[in-house]
């Protein structure tokens, strides 16, 4: 727990190794005193983001993710059986059939967002899992709910969980076992939740009566608003020098020493190494799962496939109007060249259109793979039969009607075979492109993040 900024979310990226390129790490991260890369699926991660399909139904959502994570030896019904099941514990049991929503649809909530994100990661019980504000956009009903939802999975078979949380009411901090407080990278206090207050009175900064004691730790650690607050409470003690008289006194804590301590201990049992929890789905199922997620999530919005036949039948229709028949002398090498140069131009920019929706598929694509629910193959894969295939029967179709024309009418009516052939030359390019689209950068985001 800590004020905005202080580096919650870069504590829990570095523990759970998903630490950005750019920043600089020291120390050692041991489980159970042990070396362990913690990413592609060795623990779970809710990050702070909802990066969700906005086309597909919470029920959707959980139920491929589901697929794609529970082990293959799972029937399916007792897949669906899971989902719905923490979809429930989620409190989401109204919600179910509700597309998630974006930018063009108003679906679920911030709130609701949360805790599919949550879903997700609590679907195959990791053994630990690293949650960054959980509790944002919840009411504190719901937070103590989910919070305690949570924590009832952590004491079922000894599983840790490590949040960063929020402004928690009083009841959902008394649901925390151990309290970390950071302010601007430093620690304040690292030991048990319940000693915490002890610690901030011993230090001059007793918990007012009646006050929630994690507003009490927040508000004295908070330095942004110095220059505009008297100080702190009636002593004319501002927030910054009331964390340095915190910082150094931790240092010498009987908190502090119990940390060491038990570390200390923990490093010389060398314990278990922990499971790989990620997907435990066939390298076939993973690919069916993804193909049938991307085609509906393709099918579903309206720019992917739809809008983008509309655009070409109309360029078709225009550029059938305006070359008809432009003859074969020697002055239409002219207007022929014109048109292909058009034509080229117009299909380079429809490949740039679909870059905004290939960013987003690329932050799903991050954080799925981070937390091991498939592999770059079946993703690739996936996302190629689903965007292919379509495109390249929709070139057929008019090509075949446009070979009927010429072939039974000789020639009869020669604008339509000539937009009808224009338009399936369009599509197929269009396809090829999608091949090339899917394939190329897919790869490269594959080997970006790691694997
Ligand atoms: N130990 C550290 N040393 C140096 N810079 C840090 C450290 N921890 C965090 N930062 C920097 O501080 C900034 C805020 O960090 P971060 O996003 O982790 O804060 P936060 O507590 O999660 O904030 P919020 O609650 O608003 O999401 C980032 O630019 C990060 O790089």
């Amino acid at each position: 727990m800590g004020p905005s900024g202080c580096g919650k979310s870069t504590l829990l990226d570095a523990l759970s190794g998903r630490l950005a390129s750019n920043t600089r790490q020291s120390g050692d991260i041991l489980v159970n005193g042990r070396k362990q890369a913690l990413a592609f699926g060795t623990s779970a991660y809710v990050t702070q983001d909802d990066t969700l399909m906005a086309t597909l139904t919470v029920k959707e959502t959980v139920y491929y993710s589901a697929q794609l994570q529970l082990p293959q030896s799972m029937p399916l019904h007792e897949k669906k059986e899971r989902a719905e099941e923490t979809i429930k514990e989620m409190g989401l049991q109204e919600a179910m059939n509700t597309r998630i929503g974006g930018w063009s649809l108003k679906g679920l909530s911030g709130g609701q967002k949360r805790r599919v994100s949550i879903c997700i990661e609590i679907l195959t019980r990791p053994k630990l899992l690293f949650l960054d504000e959980p509790t944002s956009g919840l009411d504190s009903a719901a937070s103590y709910h989910v919070m305690n939802r949570i924590i009832k999975i952590a004491q079922q078979d000894m599983r840790t969980i490590v949040a960063s949380i929020h402004q928690p009411s009083s009841e959902v901090f008394e649901l925390f076992d151990n309290l970390c407080l950071l302010s601007y990278g430093k620690t304040i206090y690292f030991g048990s939740s319940s000693k915490a207050n002890e610690f901030f009175a011993v230090n001059g900064f007793p918990c007012p009566y009646m006050r929630n004691p994690s507003d009490h730790y927040l508000r004295t650690i908070n330095k942004d608003f110095d220059d505009i607050e008297e100080g702190f409470g009636k002593n004319i003690i501002t927030s910054g020098k009331a964390i340095d008289t915190l910082v150094m006194s931790y240092e010498s804590s009987e908190a502090c020493l119990n940390v060491r301590q038990k570390v200390l201990t923990i490093c010389q049992k060398n314990g278990r190494l922990l499971e790989n929890k990620g997907s435990q789905a066939g390298f076939i199922t993973q690919c069916k799962v993804l193909t049938q997620r991307s085609f509906i999530n393709m099918y579903r919005d309206l720019g992917y496939y739809w809008l983008r036949l509309l655009i070409y039948l109309a360029l078709c229709l225009c550029i059938g109007t305006i070359f008809h028949e432009i003859g074969s002398d020697y002055g239409s090498i002219q207007a022929r060249s014109s048109m292909l140069v058009f034509v080229v131009g117009f299909l380079t920019f429809m490949a740039i259109g679909g870059f905004p929706s290939f960013v987003e598929e690329m932050k799903l694509f991050t954080r799925e793979r981070l937390n091991g629910h498939y592999g770059v193959g079946a993703f690739v894969i996936g996302n190629t039969l689903s965007s292919t295939p379509f495109l390249l029967l929709i070139s057929l179709v008019p090509g075949a009607v446009a070979y009927y024309l010429a072939d039974v009418q000789k020639g009869i009516d020669k604008f339509a075979y000539f937009v009808l052939m224009l338009f399936a030359c369009m599509m197929l390019v269009e396809s090829l492109m999608m091949i090339v689209a899917s394939i190329v950068p897919d790869f490269l985001m594959g080997i970006i993040t790691g694997k």
